[in-house]
């Protein structure tokens, strides 16, 4: 039975509920999935941070108030992040960074998973910033370390959008993606063909923990534009700047808009697109499009999201599922951790079988 440690960058909605999946159901992973789960550093901007290299007890840190906890005073505890130091020197198998994401730099959180890789230590993140911005870097940089960077909540929240592509698709020329990739926007352009104003459904979108804690990148489109970088540089190679995927969100669009376009079939969406031209570049874009009701994407309603993955042999292949929440989210990151421990550990598990071949090989 296999044990990781983790150590858990942010404190916020997506980490918090890893911490409570962990507390609710970690002799079920046990069983299930063959390893146990140890949180052993905490660090956030607002709480501080918190090491037990023999395991935090964290049923008294869930029973607090997310705005109400801090570390100071507890043992272990401090009122700084420490998070440099937390991420290089503290004996951790996993950082798991879920701070905000910056779709500027990707910082702090770019330096973070730096750190983490560069220590030698595998990172699961549902980050979109660094893997946007740094992708190819981080990735080498895991390879050279011989550790793992995961990053499945960076796209659709716990959809399997990213391993659906690389591990299911295999073979097939992906020619290019479409879809609705922003939980929040998707709930907030619902709530307006109900008539709510804007800033209400903002309100309730971040009360629901759907929005990044700047909400106008997910009105702006700027979220999207991250998320349609990863895709195209995963699954069509791209190289995507930021500057290369062009960018409008839903700001502009009323409640009368919305309305409007439901009495002509038709329903406003955020759609995020990248395709590949015929000399091979790849043209992006974010926008929003009146999409007729008959479109795949239409019915996509709330913060469900889907991506359509137009291929040679198959033809359209769409993927839906939550594309924002705090446990659908924290359920990506569980799932990068599956990831780790299959890609580290099918020796092992393998290891019986081949001997057992070998041997009856030899008579
Ligand atoms: N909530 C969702 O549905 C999804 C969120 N994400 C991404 O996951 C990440 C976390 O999301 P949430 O937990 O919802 O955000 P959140 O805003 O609830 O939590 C972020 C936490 O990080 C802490 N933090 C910020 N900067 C820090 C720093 N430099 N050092 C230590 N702590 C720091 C904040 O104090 C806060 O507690 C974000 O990058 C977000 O874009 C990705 C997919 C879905
Ligand atoms: N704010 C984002 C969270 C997930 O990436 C969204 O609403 O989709």
């Amino acid at each position: 039975m296999g044990r990781y440690d983790l150590a858990l960058i942010g404190f916020g909605g997506v980490n918090r509920a890893l911490a409570e999946l962990i507390a609710a159901r970690g002799d079920r992973f046990a069983e299930e999935l063959g390893f146990t789960l140890r949180v052993v550093a905490i660090t956030d901007l607002r709480a501080g941070s918190l090491v037990d290299t023999a395991g935090i007890d964290l049923a008294p840190l869930l029973a607090a108030e997310p705005g109400e906890l801090s570390f100071a005073g507890l043992p272990g505890g401090s009122a700084d992040p420490r998070n440099k130091w937390v991420i290089r020197e503290v004996p951790a198998d996993i950082v798991v960074e879920a701070t905000f994401t910056n779709p500027n730099d990707g910082e702090p959180a770019l330096s973070h998973v730096r750190w983490a890789l560069e220590s030698g230590k595998h990172v699961c993140t549902t980050n979109k910033g660094p893997v946007a911005l740094a992708g190819s870097e981080l990735k080498r940089l895991a390879a050279e370390h011989g550790v793992s960077f995961e990053f499945e909540g960076s796209v659709l929240s716990g959809t399997p959008i990213l391993r659906t592509a690389q591990r299911l698709l295999g073979g097939l020329e992906i020619t290019g993606v479409q879809g609705i990739m922003n939980g929040t926007s998707n709930y907030i352009l619902g709530r307006l063909e109900e008539g709510v104003e804007l800033p209400t459904a903002v309100t309730q979108a971040q009360e629901l923990g759907y929005a990044e804690a700047d909400p106008t990148a997910d009105i702006e489109g700027h979220d999207v534009q991250l998320k349609v970088m990863i895709l195209a540089n995963e699954v069509l190679g791209a190289g995507l700047r930021r500057e290369d995927v062009s960018c409008t969100g839903i700001s502009g669009i009323t409640p009368q808009d919305a309305q409007d376009a439901i009495s002509k079939g038709l329903r406003w969406k955020l759609v995020g697109s990248a395709a590949r031209r015929p000399d091979g570049t790849v043209e992006a874009r974010v926008a929003p499009v009146a999409l007729p009701a008959h479109h795949a994407l239409a019915g996509i309603s709330g913060p469900v999201n889907a991506v359509a993955f137009h291929t040679d042999l198959l033809g359209t292949v769409t993927v839906s599922g939550p594309g924002a929440g705090r446990t659908e989210t924290a359920y990506a990151l569980l799932s990068d951790i599956i990831a780790i421990h299959q890609h580290h550990h099918a020796d092992d598990d393998t290891a019986p079988l081949h001997r057992v071949l070998q041997e009856t090989h030899r008579g």
